[in-house]
């Protein structure tokens, strides 16, 4: 609701609608009925809007827009009456002004803002454009270039550069709303024609046409498949070219488009998702409603490779004092530089960063080789690498030397969380956190608990995630977890197609149009083939432990490639090398080039295994990747090691690279279709038989057999069926 309040000259009209005030058809009805009565109303000398609790409005109610019907055009009149009123109106902005929200600003003759507030267009992230008039009046007063960088990106902007870019008039900071109203008094009877937007012509650029040429490539790039950025340059460019009315039909066209759209759906159920996933619950019954995180004061990271130097980088980022330690001087030594350079480098893409990111302040950030020196943190990270004995070890030290409350994390990616809890005296306390790697980059912390775990545990480590900005996702403990789990399929399967006959650039480029960042080739050159070598061997599919007279392309029964083994026995792996599923052009190098060897070396080993070289389509080349990732997905929800499909979508949006726009593996597969998914699997299962991965789970199949309930009711059908399962 809006709430109308008139105690002097100037009327009060307060949007209403906790927790951040998004803009319902109740909210727009009484805003409407509020200016009307404003205006009828000749003691009212102006109107100032505001939201209630400090925030003025985080925009149009996203839920809404599942129902289009009921949306029917009906902010952008709304922000034409406030602009066209006759008396002044002014936006007292506090916390966020976003969307539908700051268009309402925009409508207004003055905009006043508190120092702390935000301002945004974040239509785009939710696919769609600002659709109240937001992309013609932006352009106007703020010029072509910024408001085509907010429009398109979604950025949101503090208040102290909307000031610098026009956006607001002023900001204060102590009380806005009075201020506003001072200011309201302060321009009654001032003309009004010059602060009404639609009024004002677009401010020039010098040869425009090339500008926007130039910028129309740049968006392209960065959308990758995603239709939103390029329906907003459009609307964009229609303020350039068009006077202010048409360029709002415009904009009415382009945001049907992207209402109607697929695109939209899907990047409103990933906003949901994220937050949903907050809300973990495990299958014993713990859950974020009753279990309370403990505070972490001061913490520390062990191992200071290239993950531990990125979870440092976020610790400092998050103001978390912190203990970092190495097994030896040396790699102290080494880690140190690398964390320093990073925190630089953070804090140089930081408004006042240095003072910020007190890293120089041994208070803050200390390095050590003395154990001894972490007996009174709350939290730990052990970051070594990827060895159980190792962990084992440390593990068994840190029960002996931490306070008896401190939480101890593992940073893996696939390592069994009890058996890491088995070397301490306090398993409760013993917690997976699953980083991304760059750690302070990447978004994902997948948060493992172990048969022990205590909820007090699982809710700290959720909370850390908050505290270092990463989306955390509670998980159960098997091998791989979620993401590296639904991971070992896909990959599979692009290798087997390159012993049927594809190509690694021919596999990437189907994947990176589909709209992955980076196709599976590309990645595991970039993560490096040894590491995946390691395990394999570590698990005996390879190397000197493997049974003589082992067939070499089966493993337990089951099909297996070895490519990826005998590339890094050529000492291949991948960038680092040069040299792995392409061609570098320098030991470390960026730019990967199909490579002419690998070519023949691929139709030798058909030949060697007596493999008919086939070709094969972009469409198997999806559906084998995609939907055994996905018949896996399904496997994990059937046994419980997360909690919903939102969980495994977030997983992957936030932490492999899916497209958002798709809304994540398991929302994909619901737009595609589950029956459709099953006819797939089963088809190419029938033709593979050897490959388990593509055999259609339990899970998937009860789901068609009930008639492809909508994903928000999948779970409901496992309560009733697991037992069946
Ligand atoms: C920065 C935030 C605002 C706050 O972040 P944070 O403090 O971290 O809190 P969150 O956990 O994110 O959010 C708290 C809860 O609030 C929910 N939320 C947030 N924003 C919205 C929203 N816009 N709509 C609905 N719900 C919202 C959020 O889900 C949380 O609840 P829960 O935990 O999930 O239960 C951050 O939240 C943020 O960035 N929000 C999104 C901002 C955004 O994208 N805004 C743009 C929205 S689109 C828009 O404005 C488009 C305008 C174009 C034209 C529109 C024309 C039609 C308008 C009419 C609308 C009619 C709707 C009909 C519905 C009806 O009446 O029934």
């Amino acid at each position: 609701m809006a709430q109308y309040a008139r105690g002097s000259a100037v009327a009060v009209i307060r949007l209403r609608n906790p927790p951040v005030n998004a803009l319902s058809l109740a909210v727009l009805q009484t805003l409407e009925d509020g200016l009307k009565k404003a205006d009828a109303d000749p003691s009212v000398k102006a109107v100032m809007i505001c939201g209630e609790n400090g925030k003025f409005s985080a925009g149009a109610d996203i839920r809404g827009f599942s129902s289009p019907k009921r949306l029917g055009g009906a902010l952008g009149p709304i922000v034409s009456l406030i602009e066209s009123s006759e008396k002044p109106v002014v936006a007292a902005i506090e916390g966020v002004a976003l969307g539908g929200g700051l268009e309402v600003a925009l409508g207004c003759h003055y905009r006043i803002a508190h120092v702390k507030a935000r301002m945004g267009l974040p239509e785009v992230t939710i696919g769609l454009l600002p659709g109240a008039e937001g992309t013609q009046r932006l352009p106007r007063l703020i010029g072509v270039p910024a408001a085509l960088d907010m429009i398109t990106t979604g950025k949101h902007i503090p208040a102290t550069e909307a000031l610098k870019l026009g956006l607001v008039d002023e900001i204060v900071e102590e009380n806005t709303i009075e201020a506003a109203i001072r200011l309201a008094n302060k321009v009654i009877g001032q003309p009004l024609g010059p602060r009404r937007l639609s009024l004002k012509p677009v401010p020039k650029v010098p040869n425009m046409e090339a500008f926007l040429d130039e910028a129309l490539v740049k968006v392209k790039r960065q959308a990758r498949g995603c239709l939103a950025p390029e329906l907003c340059f459009q609307a964009v460019r229609a303020a350039t070219q068009s006077p202010f009315a048409e360029g709002v039909r415009r904009e009415r066209e382009l945001f049907q488009v992207l209402l109607s759209s697929g695109q939209a759906q899907a990047l409103q159920y990933a906003f949901f998702a994220e937050r949903a996933v907050r809300r973990w619950a495990t299958p014993s019954g713990a859950s974020w409603s009753s279990a309370a995180p403990q505070p972490v004061r001061r913490a520390a990271v062990i191992g200071l490779g290239t993950m531990g130097q990125g979870i440092v980088t976020s610790l400092v980022k998050a103001n978390i004092p912190l203990v970092a330690l190495e097994q030896d001087l040396e790699n102290l030594n080494k880690g140190r530089k690398a964390v320093m350079l990073l925190l630089q480098r953070e804090a140089m893409k930081m408004e006042g960063g240095a003072q910020i990111l007190d890293f120089h302040n041994p208070a803050h950030l200390q390095f050590t080789v003395d154990f001894d020196l972490l007996r009174d943190v709350d939290l730990v990270i052990e970051a070594v690498f990827e060895n159980m004995a190792l962990k084992k070890e440390i593990f068994h030290k840190l029960s002996k030397i931490c306070k008896p409350g401190a939480l101890l994390c593992t940073n893996t990616s696939a390592l069994n969380i009890d058996e890491i809890a088995s070397a301490t005296n306090r398993p409760q306390q013993v917690i997976g956190t699953h980083f991304f790697s760059p750690a302070h980059v990447m978004r994902l912390l997948e948060i493992i608990y172990g048969r022990h775990t205590s909820p007090t545990a699982i809710a700290t480590a959720m909370q850390l995630a908050k505290a270092l900005k990463k989306v955390g996702v509670v998980v159960g403990n098997c091998f791989g977890f979620v993401g590296n789990r639904m991971m070992f399929p896909y990959v599979q399967q692009a290798v087997f197609l390159l012993e049927e006959g594809s190509r690694p650039e021919a596999v990437d480029q189907v994947l990176e149009d589909f709209g992955f960042k980076i196709g599976p080739f590309r990645m595991s050159d970039l993560a490096g083939l040894d590491v995946g070598w390691r395990s394999r061997k570590d698990q005996g599919l390879t190397g000197p432990s493997l049974p003589a007279g082992t067939p070499a392309r089966q493993r337990h029964g089951q099909r297996y490639s070895p490519l990826p083994d005998l590339l890094c026995e050529q000492g291949r792996f991948g960038q680092k090398t040069a040299r792995g599923w392409y061609l570098y052009e320098k030991a470390g190098g960026r730019t990967a080039t199909p490579d002419p060897w690998l070519h023949n070396f691929l139709s030798q080993y058909r030949d060697t295994h007596g493999i008919q070289t086939r070709f094969i389509d972009q469409e198997e080349i999806l559906e084998r990747c995609l939907f055994s990732l996905i018949n896996e997905g399904f496997a994990i929800l059937a046994e419980g090691i997360a909690s919903g499909p939102e969980h495994l979508d977030v997983i992957y949006i936030n932490g492999y690279g899916w497209p958002e726009h798709r809304g994540g593996p398991m929302f994909y597969a619901s737009t595609v279709g589950l029956p459709r998914v099953l006819a797939k699997l089963q088809k190419y299962s029938e033709a593979h038989p050897d490959v388990p991965g593509l055999r259609p789970s339990a899970f998937l199949k009860k789901l068609v057999a009930v008639g492809n309930p909508p994903l928000k009711e999948w779970m409901s059908y496992l309560s009733q069926q697991s037992s069946k399962l």
